[in-house]
């Protein structure tokens, strides 16, 4: 089957389900911020501070490019929507799930984080900004919506397998 491309806000859960589905259908299972800190040999963190967003942006679509094309579960960075050219790429060669979660959820999630450059210092203004101006292009792109808010991983990457086995596309949310 083509691979299953999985977007979203960061703390929408993408690795975390990702991993659950990949493992409930067999699938191979990859994750781009991985790929990249694996072939930077540096955390996001570093890649961010030492060599800026637009050098982090162009090795993930890099690895975007190149991950199967068939029979995997990709967790995408929460960014890498952003692109024109990615959206295009992920429409054109998988089956897109954006995993939706609110604002507040996300923020709630991510309290304690320190992990994600773009969530760093105590600015929930910014993050809101942020979600605002990507919410439009995750629901562009995606085949499937799944609504993350109140459910535990397990349980999101179930209805996600039921829904493909439907063959259910186009939800919204
Ligand atoms: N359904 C859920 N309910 C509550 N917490 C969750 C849920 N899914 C994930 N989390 C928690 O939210 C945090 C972020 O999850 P995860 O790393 O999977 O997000 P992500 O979408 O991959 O983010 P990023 O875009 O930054 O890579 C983790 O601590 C994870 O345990
Ligand atoms: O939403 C974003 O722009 C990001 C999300 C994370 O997955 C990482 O790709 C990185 O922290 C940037
Ligand atoms: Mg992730």
């Amino acid at each position: 089957m083509k691979s299953i491309y999985m977007t979203g806000f960061m703390g929408a859960g993408k690795s975390t389900v990702s991993r659950l589905l990949a493992e409930e259908m067999g699938l191979a299972h990859h994750d781009t911020d991985e790929e990249i800190v694996n072939a930077a040999g540096k955390s996001i963190n570093r890649i961010f501070e030492e060599d800026g967003e637009i050098v982090f942006r162009k090795l993930e679509s890099e690895i975007l490019h190149v991950l199967p094309k068939e029979n995997a579960v990709i967790a995408t960075g929460g960014g890498i929507i952003v692109s024109e050219e990615n959206r295009i790429f992920m429409r054109r060669n998988g089956i897109v799930i954006f995993l939706y979660a609110s604002i507040e959820e996300i923020l709630e999630r991510l309290k304690e984080d320190t992990t994600r450059p773009l969530l760093q210092g105590d600015n929930k203004e910014k993050a809101a900004s942020l979600y605002e101006m990507r919410l439009p292009l995750y629901r562009e792109t995606a085949d499937i919506c799944a609504e993350t808010g109140g459910k535990q991983a397990e349980e999101i990457a179930s209805d996600i397998k039921h829904c493909l086995k439907g063959a259910g596309l186009g939800h919204t949310c």
